[in-house]
C-alpha cells in the first residue's frame, strides 16, 4: 500500500493543549457567567461589510436605529429561558437582499419587544424568497438562522438548476438555483455595493463609471483546478472508521434533503465536487478511498488534515505523477492532446498552459483557479494597459506570483518588472520566462513597495498591474505608486471591497492620485455558482 497520502500530503493539525484540572476549592461553586466576545472584524471581510455597511443600510431603509435591532447578548447568553425564546422558529420571513457573502438578509420580529426587529443572516435563502427559519445564534447586531422551508420561492429561484446533491449544506456554493445571467447580475451588484460602501467620496463626487456587466466564465461547472478537502477525527468517533472527508458545512438547514451528515457544523462527507475539473474530481475520489484504507489499517495517527488537490497539465504523459486509483494506477485525463493528473503533494511542481504559454509553480503556491476564464481576463487587462503599438512600453507587475501577467504581456512591452513576496513564486516566475523563451521580464522578491527602489522606467510609458491578496494594498504602497505616477493602472482584485477602499484612497488621499480618473470597473466570474467575484478597475492619468 502506498504511504504517499499520509506522508506528503497531510498538513498536521496541532493537537489541543492539555486540559487544565480545576483548582480545588472549599467555597460555594461559582456560577460561570458567559461574556459576549466583542466582534471587531477587518472592515473589508464579509463580516466587516455586514456589520459596518449592510446592517446599518437595512436599518436606514426601514427607519430603524441600530439600537432597535441590537440584542442584549450578555443577558441571552446567561439565561436559558431567554435563550430558548431567542433561538426559535420564525415563519413567513421575506428575504430582503443578499449579503456580500451570498447569504439572505431579513428582518425578523423581535422575540421580546413587540414592535422591535432583528436582522437575520440566512444562508441559501435568496432575495424575495418567503421562508421559515430557525434562529440558532444571537449576536449583538444580528442573528444567524437556518433555512428550514421555502414557503414561497423568489421568482429567481429555479430549484431544478441545482446540480450538486450537497448544495444547501456544503459551504462552498451559494448560487446554484439561479440562472447564470442572474448570478452575473448579483455579482455586479456586489461590486456596485462595494464602491458605495468603500469609495463614498468618489461615489458622491460622481467620479466612478457605471460598473460593467460581469464577464462570464466559459465553464460554469468543472472549472476549479484546485480543491482542498479536509477531515478531522472527532473525540467520540471510532478511530478505525474513515471520518467525513470533504468541505465545511453551513448550519443545519432542512429545506433540502441533503445526504446525512454525522457531524453537523463540521466537515461534510463529499464524494464528488462538480465545480472541480474532471481530474480534480477524480483526485477527490481517489484520496477519499485511500483515506478509508489507511484508517481501516490504523495508519492514520493524527487528528485531521487538509489535502491539496491540484490539476497538473503536461504535453508529455511520462512526466506525470499524482493521485492514484484504488488499483494503484495513476489517474490521467487526456484533453485536447494534453495530459492531466491531480497532484496531492504540496511541494510538487505543476504546470498550467494559458494562451499556449507554460506556467510552472509549486502546487500549494498561488495560481488562478479557473483556467477557462484566463484568456478573457488577460485580453481585457492587456487591452486596458494602453500599450503603444510601436512596442515602446514598460510594465510593472505588482504582486506578480509566478509571472502570469508579465509573461502574458511580454510580447507587447520593451521591459517589465514584477515584484512578489513569495520566494518560491519568484523562483518560478524566473523559470517561466526561460520556459517560454522570454528575455524582457525581470522579477524581484520582496514587499510590493520594494519595486519603487529599483524602478527606472519612464513614467509616461509605464503601465502598472496590481493583483494583491484579499486584504488589498497598503497605504505605503499606494502613496509610492502615486509618486511614481504611471500612465495607467489596472487593478485586479479577488476582494472588491478592499479594491474600492484602495481606489478611493489613491484618488482622494494621495497628492498625485488626484490626477487620475477611474476609466472602468468590471467583474470577472472566476467562481461560478459561488458568491465570489474578481474585480478589475482601470485607472488612467489625465495627461501623459
Ligand atoms: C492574488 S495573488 C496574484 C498573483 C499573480 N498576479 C497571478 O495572477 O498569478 C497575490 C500575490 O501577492 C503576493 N503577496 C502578498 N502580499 C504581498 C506583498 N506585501 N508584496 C508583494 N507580494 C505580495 C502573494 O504571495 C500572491 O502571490
Amino acid at each position: 500500500m502506498s504511504f504517499a497520502f499520509s506522508r506528503s500530503v497531510l498538513k498536521r493539525i496541532p493537537m489541543p493543549s492539555k486540559i487544565a484540572m480545576p483548582a480545588v476549592s472549599n467555597g460555594p461553586r461559582k456560577v460561570k457567567r458567559h461574556r459576549a466576545k466583542k466582534q471587531n472584524p477587518e472592515p473589508t471581510t464579509p463580516l466587516g461589510v455586514l456589520l459596518n455597511h449592510e446592517i446599518p443600510e437595512i436599518c436606514k431603509e426601514h427607519n430603524l436605529t441600530l439600537e432597535q435591532v441590537s440584542n442584549p447578548l450578555n443577558k441571552v447568553l446567561n439565561n436559558t429561558d431567554l435563550r430558548a425564546k431567542y433561538n426559535r422558529v420564525v415563519e413567513s420571513v421575506r428575504i430582503l437582499k443578499y449579503s456580500s457573502n451570498g447569504e439572505g438578509l431579513a428582518l425578523l420580529p423581535h422575540p421580546e419587544i413587540p414592535d422591535g426587529k432583528q436582522i437575520a443572516v440566512v444562508p441559501f435563502a435568496m432575495p424575495e424568497d418567503i421562508v421559515t427559519v430557525r434562529v440558532f445564534m444571537t449576536k449583538d447586531t444580528h442573528v444567524d438562522a437556518d433555512l428550514l422551508k421555502i414557503e414561497n420561492p423568489s421568482p429567481l429561484r429555479k430549484q431544478d438548476l441545482i446540480r450538486c446533491q450537497y448544495f444547501g449544506a456544503c459551504s462552498g456554493c451559494q448560487y446554484q438555483p439561479i440562472e447564470y445571467d442572474d448570478q452575473l447580475n448579483f455579482k455586479r451588484q456586489t461590486i456596485i455595493n462595494a464602491y458605495r460602501y468603500f469609495a463614498p467620496r468618489l461615489t458622491s463626487m460622481g467620479r466612478l463609471p457605471e460598473v460593467g456587466a460581469t464577464v462570464a466564465s466559459p465553464l460554469k461547472y468543472g472549472y476549479r483546478t484546485k480543491l482542498t478537502p479536509h477531515y478531522q477525527f472527532s473525540r467520540h468517533q471510532d478511530p478505525s472508521v474513515r471520518p467525513n472527508f470533504g468541505f465545511g458545512s453551513k448550519g443545519r438547514p432542512s429545506w433540502r434533503d441533503v445526504p446525512k451528515r454525522d457531524y453537523p457544523g463540521e466537515v461534510m462527507d463529499i464524494e464528488d465536487c462538480i465545480i472541480g475539473t474532471d481530474i480534480v474530481r477524480q483526485g477527490l475520489r481517489n484520496e477519499r478511498a485511500q483515506l478509508e484504507k489507511l484508517v481501516e489499517s490504523g495508519q492514520v495517527k493524527h487528528k485531521g488534515a487538509t489535502v491539496l488537490l491540484r490539476e497538473d497539465t503536461r504535453r508529455n504523459r511520462e512526466e506525470l505523477k499524482g493521485s492514484t486509483a484504488e488499483d494503484g494506477t495513476l489517474s490521467i485525463v487526456e484533453q485536447n492532446g494534453m495530459f492531466k493528473t491531480c497532484v496531492t503533494d504540496n511541494n510538487a511542481i505543476v504546470s498550467e498552459y494559458v494562451n499556449g504559454l507554460r506556467f510552472d509553480f509549486v502546487a500549494n503556491e498561488f495560481f488562478q483557479n479557473n483556467n477557462s476564464i484566463l484568456p478573457k481576463v488577460l485580453d481585457y487587462v492587456k487591452s486596458n494597459l494602453a500599450l503603444d503599438e510601436s512596442g515602446d512600453n514598460y510594465l510593472v507587475d505588482a504582486y506578480c506570483g509566478s509571472g502570469l501577467f508579465s509573461i502574458s504581456c511580454a510580447s507587447s512591452v520593451r521591459k517589465s518588472l514584477g515584484v512578489e513576496i513569495s520566494a518560491h513564486s519568484i523562483k518560478f516566475a524566473k523559470r517561466n520566462v526561460e520556459l517560454n523563451d522570454i528575455h524582457n521580464c525581470e522579477f524581484i522578491e520582496g514587499k510590493a513597495e520594494k519595486l519603487f527602489e529599483k524602478i527606472d522606467f519612464p513614467k509616461d510609458k509605464t503601465s502598472v498591474i496590481l493583483d494583491p491578496p484579499r486584504k488589498g494594498c497598503d497605504e505605503v504602497f499606494m502613496k509610492q505608486l502615486a509618486e511614481f505616477y504611471p500612465k495607467r493602472i489596472v487593478y485586479v482584485s479577488c476582494n472588491v471591497h478592499s479594491q474600492a477602499r484602495d481606489v478611493e484612497y489613491f484618488l482622494t488621499e494621495t497628492e498625485k492620485g488626484k490626477d487620475y480618473k477611474v476609466e472602468s470597473i468590471i467583474g470577472f466570474d472566476f467562481f461560478p455558482q459561488t458568491h465570489h467575484v474578481e474585480g478589475v478597475a482601470v485607472l488612467s492619468r489625465a495627461t501623459y
